[in-house]
């Protein structure tokens, strides 16, 4: 089936205001004004009709939605990076594309990486809350509000692509020094230009950090790659920060052993059974033993607008017939 030249096109949650002009002005789009989230027969119903969806990484685009899409469903174009809402391989077998919106939100997810990595050990928001909250503060003292020096300490980076090397790259100028473990070694050249030593073995690695940070993305092969028995192996005083995905870490161990003390802490964006979040972790939080983020990490103006713009380049290339830049096949991941 043929796509027309002004396909319809579903986007499932509001997006910037330039970026869905754009969209109005190229395509026939359905947009989601007032941002509520869609619901599963919502979704049935748009891969039921349109030629094109944009889902976001909230929208589960699961193999049973898949099965029940029309035979013009041709493309879906996540408005995201990671792509573990979208079950690419049923998908791609029913021969419709994937692509999604790398590259434009790795400096911004990298700062908020930093911003948890300095957040926890500097206890940033603990100290922040006590001239917010009424307490009295009664000045400096050589004794109160004590972190832990970030420069100069072990940095282990848990999946060294695009977000964990411009992690590596920030945290080299704060004296950190870099670690990783990736499912492929990376360039000899990146490692110098770093200084990244590599280390085949997550169990060694992770039993040597003092800080840890998941920049890997969630996958079968990476669904609690952080299981009950690799935290164990961290070290008491060391330091843990997601900015990736929930699923990678076993959340309710991670929690359980911040609460018995054998690691320190947490900074956290993301979460297991997000939205909803453990009220253990907030707890944690509230004794300024884990900072918690509503999943941030891309969360900036200049980022959301590149990502829309990416969506519409991935589809107008896609229906100039051409394979869109941002394409991704069960093969890459
Ligand atoms: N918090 C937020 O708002 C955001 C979160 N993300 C998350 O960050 C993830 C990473 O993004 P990018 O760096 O752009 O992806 P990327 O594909 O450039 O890098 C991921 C790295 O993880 C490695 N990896 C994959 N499976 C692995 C495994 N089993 N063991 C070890 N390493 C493994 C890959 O080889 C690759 O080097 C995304 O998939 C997404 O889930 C991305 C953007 C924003
Ligand atoms: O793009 C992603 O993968 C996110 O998590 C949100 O930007």
């Amino acid at each position: 089936m043929a796509i027309r030249k002004r396909p319809l096109v579903v986007v499932t949650r509001k997006l910037p205001d330039s970026v869905e002009t754009r969209m109005r002005e190229l395509f026939d789009a359905r947009l989601n004004l007032d941002d509520s989230p869609l619901s599963k027969a919502a979704l049935i119903e748009a891969a039921k009709q349109a030629e094109i969806i944009v889902p976001t990484v909230t929208d589960k685009i699961d193999a049973a939605l898949i099965a029940e899409a029309g035979p013009q469903l041709k493309l879906i174009a996540n408005f995201g990076n990671g792509v573990d809402n979208i079950d690419v391989e049923a998908a791609v077998k029913k021969g419709i594309a994937v692509t999604n919106t790398p590259r434009v939100l790795t400096e911004d997810t990298a700062d908020m990486t930093m911003a948890l990595l300095l957040a926890v050990p500097r206890r940033l928001v603990e100290g922040a809350s006590v001239l917010i909250s009424g307490q009295e503060w009664t000045g400096w003292s050589p004794t109160w509000m004590l972190g832990h020096r970030i420069w100069g300490k072990r940095l282990g980076i848990v999946g060294m692509g695009r977000i964990g090397q411009a992690v590596a790259r920030r945290a080299r100028a704060f004296g950190l020094q870099i670690h990783y473990h990736n499912r492929r070694r990376v360039p000899v050249e990146i490692e110098e230009e770093l200084e990244a030593t590599y280390w085949e073995s997550l169990d060694q690695m992770l039993a040597r950090m003092d800080i840890i940070s998941i920049n890997c993305p969630h996958t079968p092969a990476t669904y609690h790659l952080l299981s009950a028995r690799r935290l164990k192996l961290i070290r008491p005083e060391a330091y843990v920060v997601n900015t990736a995905r929930g699923e990678v870490i076993d959340e309710n161990t991670l929690t359980r052993l911040i609460e018995a003390g054998e690691i320190a802490g947490a900074g956290l964006d993301v979460f297991e059974h997000e939205p909803a979040v453990n009220p253990r972790l907030v707890k944690l939080a509230k004794a300024g033993k884990v900072v918690l983020l509503p999943h941030m990490g891309s969360a900036t103006v200049e980022g959301r607008v590149e990502m829309g713009e990416k969506v519409i380049i991935n589809i107008r290339t896609f229906m100039d017939g051409h394979k869109p830049p941002d394409r991704v096949l069960p093969s890459t991941l």
